[in-house]
């Protein structure tokens, strides 16, 4: 390799005033933790790449120990270099590709990474993912298999259904998605028509898409990579209809991969982004699958057809909210990344002058391209902790869910709901900002931040869509606000809807209190929540009915909603700064980045701050 490092870069380097690798061990989860990360791809590249000479690999290595920030943009310029030297038939890059080879090119890395993640038994998720990102960066078409299939086996499935299905997945033996979405509905499941009927003759599921709407539409791998679905339909037994249940359904041939009688399944289509990932349709044409082909953690249905309902009828939505969870983290380093590349563009790229005669400047002297990128650094660090904050909250709630105690299971719907959507749209706006900070070369595919944008923008829609995600988590925080009003004890996560009080010490010459800007923040948020009861509660006074004087009062519902994310936020934010036990320097930058979160918010929200005074 032997590349010198760009003497701008390495200027703007060496001012920093903290030492990166405090920052990278905290956030990939400790020393080891992040030694592991950093080990996987170069021992691929190292297996992979037949001319990079192992002084090569020890300076990427080296590399990556030494510039967090610039880890991910190194990662870019390392697939680039595999790119060059892969082994076999030759490792190109997918951007001037069709998207057939597009398709197939991704395949062949993602069986090439399956492979070796059995081969090396690489159990944690989080390396799995490391070392499949650096080989698939785009949409992986196992993408569903590794997610949403496996987590409805684990968290639908009977102990029997996942000792007989998991290992099947876990070695390929099977390609999975997860099948939902109907070409006539994807947000209100109450709507979906896909049936499975129950035979109680022959003791089977017929499952069928009687309409053209009911086709199965959206699902990622079902176009050609699946052989199986977890597939969602409406349970009909004894003539009932008893809800959307999920349903194990051969696809496909597991040698030929043809698909099996009663099915018809294809592709459809080209999308906005995510062209690597083959969304497909699916129709149903009276297919029977054996009663034991329902995932019956929850619900069940006999061998005379009898049905049991679930405890909660809201389980069956659980594969849904975890993988919200896994948008919610991954909105943050997409948008990491995507500033990482901008910012070490904006070292390097010198344009105009500050000074008449004084000479190109690097752009990063302008104070408009720190204002665009300073405000990402800082919201990609706000995302990743808040998602970890989150995530905290979820295993607690998770763990007495498995043991039967269902009371967090409102809020963290709520949570998830509002958080997916809070991220994703923060993600989208703030890649498109580190695109744009890069000028014409920004627009390049060769910068990685055009397929950054396409590919995970679709998370503003997929795992439900923005909107009545927020939706989702108003109808949790205004049952919340409603309580308030009567003096009801609230869950934890919403106390402050009774107790946020404006007592803003700070005073606008003197550095702003931290305490202060979480205050005003839950303030905000309290006081847009309960404007939002009001305007319900005014709604239902004309003489509204309650689905009306929803729908009155839906735009303020989704502003609490995202009011409330953004409390969440900040406060994560600056409590886990203060709590993480850096040295002094690196604190007070941390801290120093908080406030120009908080603040920025504060500007671009200034009418709801503005309001509370
Ligand atoms: C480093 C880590 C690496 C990890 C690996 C990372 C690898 C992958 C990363 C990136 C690759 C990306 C790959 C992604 C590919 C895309 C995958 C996309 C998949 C999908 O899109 S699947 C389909 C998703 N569809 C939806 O989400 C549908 C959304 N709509 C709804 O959910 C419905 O609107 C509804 C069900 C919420 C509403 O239903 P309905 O109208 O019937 O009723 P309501 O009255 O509104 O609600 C009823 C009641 O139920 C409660 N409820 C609803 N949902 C839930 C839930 N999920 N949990 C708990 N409770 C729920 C709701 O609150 C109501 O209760 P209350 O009356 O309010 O008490
Ligand atoms: C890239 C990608 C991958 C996907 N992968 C999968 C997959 O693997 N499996 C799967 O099952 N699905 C998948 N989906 C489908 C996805 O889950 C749906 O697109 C999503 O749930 C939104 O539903 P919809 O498309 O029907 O949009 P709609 O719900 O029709 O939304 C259209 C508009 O209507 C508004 N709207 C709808 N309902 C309400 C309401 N109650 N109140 C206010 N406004 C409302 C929305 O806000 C939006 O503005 C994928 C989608 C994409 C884009």
């Amino acid at each position: 390799m032997g590349k010198s490092v760009n003497p701008d870069l390495a200027k703007a380097r060496s001012q920093a005033t903290f030492d990166p690798a405090n920052l990278t061990n905290y956030l990939y989860g400790g020393p080891e933790k992040l030694r592991r990360k950093r080990y996987l791809p170069a021992f691929v590249f190292k297996e992979l790449c037949t001319e990079m000479s192992l002084t090569d690999l020890c300076l990427i290595f080296l590399g990556l120990l030494t510039h967090v920030s610039d880890y991910l943009g190194l990662t870019l310029s390392i697939e680039n270099m595999a790119a060059k030297e892969y082994k076999e038939e030759g490792f190109k890059s997918t951007d001037d590709m069709s998207r057939e080879e597009a398709y197939e090119e991704s395949m062949r890395r993602a069986v090439y990474t399956n492979k070796r993640v059995l081969q090396l038994n690489l159990q944690d998720q989080e390396e799995q993912y490391y070392f499949r990102e650096i080989f698939v960066p785009g949409a992986n078409p196992f993408a569903l298999h590794y997610v949403m299939f496996k987590d409805a086996i684990n968290t639908q499935g009977t102990e029997d259904q996942i000792q007989k299905w998991l290992p099947l997945a876990e070695t390929y033996a099977v390609t999975g998605t997860y099948a939902q979405t109907e070409l006539g509905h994807g947000t209100f499941l109450r709507g979906l028509e896909t049936t499975a009927e129950y035979d109680v003759q022959r003791e089977e599921f017929i499952l069928n898409t009687p309409t053209i709407t009911s086709s199965k539409f959206w699902p990622g791998a079902l176009g050609k990579t699946a052989n199986v679905a977890i597939l969602n339909a409406k349970l009909i037994t004894k003539g009932r209809n008893c809800g959307m249940q999920s349903f194990w359904v051969p696809l496909r041939h597991l040698e030929t991969h043809q698909p099996l009688p009663g099915i018809t399944v294809g592709d459809i289509g080209p999308k906005f982004g995510y062209h690597t990932s083959d969304n497909g349709f699916l129709q149903l044409n009276r297919v029977r699958i054996p009663r034991e082909n329902m995932l019956m953690r929850y619900s069940k249905v006999l061998q005379d057809g009898t049905f049991v309902p679930p405890e909660n009828d809201r389980l069956v939505y659980v594969p849904m909210t975890q993988f919200r969870f896994v948008v919610i983290g991954r909105s943050g380093w997409t948008l990491a990344k995507a500033v990482t590349v901008a910012t070490r563009y904006s070292a390097v790229r010198r344009q105009s002058e500050i000074t008449p005669g004084g000479g190109e400047v690097q752009i990063l002297d302008f104070q408009t391209q720190q204002h665009k990128l300073f405000t990402q650094i800082a919201s990609a660090y706000a995302m990743i902790i808040a998602a970890k904050a989150a995530k905290d909250l979820y295993d607690s709630a998770f763990s007495k869910m498995e043991k039967g105690n269902l009371e967090d299971l409102p809020m963290l719907h709520a949570l998830t709901s509002s958080m997916k959507a809070f991220n994703t749209w923060e993600m989208a706006t703030g890649v498109e900002q580190c695109r744009m900070a890069c000028g014409g070369h920004g627009y390049l595919l060769a910068s990685g931040i055009p397929q950054m944008y396409t590919d995970m923008v679709s998370a503003c829609t997929y795992e439900g869509e923005n909107t009545v995600m927020c939706l989702q988590a108003a109808r949790f925080l205004n049952k919340c606000q409603e309580a308030a009003n009567k003096g009801e004890r609230l869950p934890q996560l919403t106390r402050f809807l009774q107790t946020s009080r404006l007592n803003i010490s700070s005073s606008l010459d003197q550095d702003v209190d931290l305490n202060d800007i979480i205050a005003a923040y839950e303030f905000r948020a309290a006081t847009v929540i309960s404007e939002a009861n009001a305007r319900l509660n005014a709604g239902l006074a004309m003489g509204k009915s309650q689905s009306e004087a929803w729908n009155y009062a839906s735009q303020l519902l989704v502003k609490a909603a995202l009011a409330f994310s953004h409390w969440f936020t900040v406060r994560a934010l600056i409590e886990n700064m203060r709590g993480a036990g850096f040295d002094n320097s690196t604190e007070t930058l941390l801290l120093q980045l908080a406030k120009l979160y908080a603040l920025d918010g504060m500007l671009r929200y200034s009418g709801d701050f503005r309001k509370v005074g």
